[in-house]
């Protein structure tokens, strides 16, 4: 199993995700540059958060005609996980492969703190570990988090529980419903502002986002590596 952690210009928390899947999860991989045409060999991928092409137009739009992304696609209609955080979530919208568009917060401001989140859905594949309802908590970062869909969207996503991550104790951004983080029809992409990649270890505040990881790697990868260094 090999991820690929994909790189644009304005990226920067590309390193961050890196760690977290291969140095803290003991699984193997690599960036690749959102200008490759090929992700051959790789069997998911991770888009980081951050400021791709300066949040021009709206963040992740230009992202979302890079050349790599018909390779997202193919692996995302051959069932393997996607997972895009902050700046990747709002790929993952611009480009389709989820519903709704993230527009500025309602204060108009950028905000970065620690959030607390519900699991409103642990029967996904990237949050079996977690309990139903869980609260965790998790960084946001970001001026541009405000979830919106329309009435149709909305049932659709309410109908088959689409709805993975809400934010609790307030509501940070003016997402509709308070949601946080949404997945697909087909539980394979999953987008979310919040940054389990920041909480990986206790020593950093919250080792919440563990579980997320290793939901992706107990319920994707066929074949496990010895993952020692999972502390959950
Ligand atoms: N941390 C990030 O990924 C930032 C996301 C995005 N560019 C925003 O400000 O909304």
């Amino acid at each position: 199993m090999k991820f690929a952690v994909i790189q644009f210009p304005g990226s920067n928390c590309d390193f961050d995700l890196l760690w977290a899947i291969r140095d803290i999860m003991g699984v193997e991989a690599e960036f690749v540059w959102h200008d490759e045409r090929s992700l051959t060999g790789f069997d998911g991928v991770l888009i980081p958060g951050g400021f791709s092409y300066g949040d021009y137009l709206r963040c992740g739009a230009i992202a979302s005609f890079s050349n790599i992304m018909p390779e997202i696609k193919r692996l995302a209609s051959e069932g393997k996980p996607i997972f895009g955080t902050c700046n990747g979530f709002q790929i993952l919208v611009e480009s389709g492969l989820l519903p709704g568009v993230l527009i500025r917060n309602d204060s108009l401001k950028f905000v970065s703190k620690w959030q607390a989140l519900q699991v409103e859905n642990n029967k996904t594949k990237f949050t079996s570990e977690y309990t139903k309802n869980e609260l965790i908590h998790l960084p946001i970062a970001h001026g541009e988090g405000q979830y919106v869909a329309d009435e149709d969207i909305l049932a659709d996503l309410k109908a088959n529980n689409q709805i993975v991550f809400s934010y609790v104790e307030g509501n940070p951004n003016g997402s509709i419903e308070n949601i946080a983080g949404i997945i697909n029809k087909t539980g394979n992409v999953l987008g979310m502002m919040p940054h389990p990649e920041r909480a990986m270890e206790k020593l950093l505040g919250s080792n919440d986002g563990v579980k997320m990881f290793a939901s992706i790697l107990k319920n994707f990868v066929e074949k496990i590596e010895p993952i020692d260094r999972v502390k959950l």
